[in-house]
């Protein structure tokens, strides 16, 4: 399993290249006083307009991207790896992979999700889905579409049928 957000945090931690290119960028005022990333206020920043957005990419991106290639090597001949990446359709990144798989609920879900479950603003929320790719978009690329609106354990089944269906059976056609 590799993690996009995750990946994207380590190459923001206290002490790395990455994270003083982000002060440099937006100032100290992204940095809590013990010098940690302060990641409401630089999602505040980041999302305030597509030029800032991509500044931050632009530090983060040739990172995240440096630190997935290290992950991929180091699997295993006969893993399937399932590589979590919320931004796959805005870097036009679907032709990598054998199957793409996107997990998707209606927008006023998502919304409601992060506000109610995560605590996030729901200006910050609207803000993060506006830059993203649309649902048409997604569909275009999509091998398959899981949809979460429906109760945590028929999710869960689903995926259950999609591991053993259609994901081992497209590793050992790999081989
Ligand atoms: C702005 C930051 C500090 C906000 O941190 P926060 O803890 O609030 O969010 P987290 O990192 O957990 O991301 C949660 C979700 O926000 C959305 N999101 C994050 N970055 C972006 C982006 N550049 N464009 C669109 N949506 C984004 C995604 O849906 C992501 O899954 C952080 O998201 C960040 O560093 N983003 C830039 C790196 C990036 O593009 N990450 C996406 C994975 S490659
Ligand atoms: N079927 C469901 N019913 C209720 N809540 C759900 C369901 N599926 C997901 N959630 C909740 O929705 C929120 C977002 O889910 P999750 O973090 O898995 O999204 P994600 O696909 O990783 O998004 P991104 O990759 O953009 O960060 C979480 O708080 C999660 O618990």
């Amino acid at each position: 399993m590799v993690d996009a957000d995750v990946l994207a945090r380590q190459v923001l931690e206290p002490g790395t290249p990455g994270l003083a290119e982000v002060v440099r960028e937006f100032g100290a005022a992204v940095l809590t006083e013990d010098g940690v990333l302060d990641r409401a206020a630089l999602a505040r920043a980041a999302f305030s307009s597509d030029d800032r957005r991509r500044a931050l990419e632009a530090i983060t991106h040739p990172r995240i991207a440096a630190a997935t290639q290290q992950a991929f090597e180091q699997a295993a001949p006969d893993a399937v790896v399932v590589h979590d990446v919320p931004l796959l359709v805005e870097r036009d990144l679907a032709a990598r992979y054998d199957v793409v798989v996107v997990v998707d609920a209606p927008v006023e879900v998502r919304v409601r999700r992060l506000v109610e479950q995560r605590g996030m603003a729901e200006d910050d929320v609207r803000r993060r889905i506006a830059a993203q790719a649309d649902d048409a978009a997604r569909r275009a690329v999509a091998d398959v579409w899981v949809d979460t609106d429906r109760p945590v354990a028929d999710v869960l089944a689903d995926v259950d049928r999609l591991w053993t269906e259609r994901l081992l059976p497209a590793e050992r056609a790999t081989r």
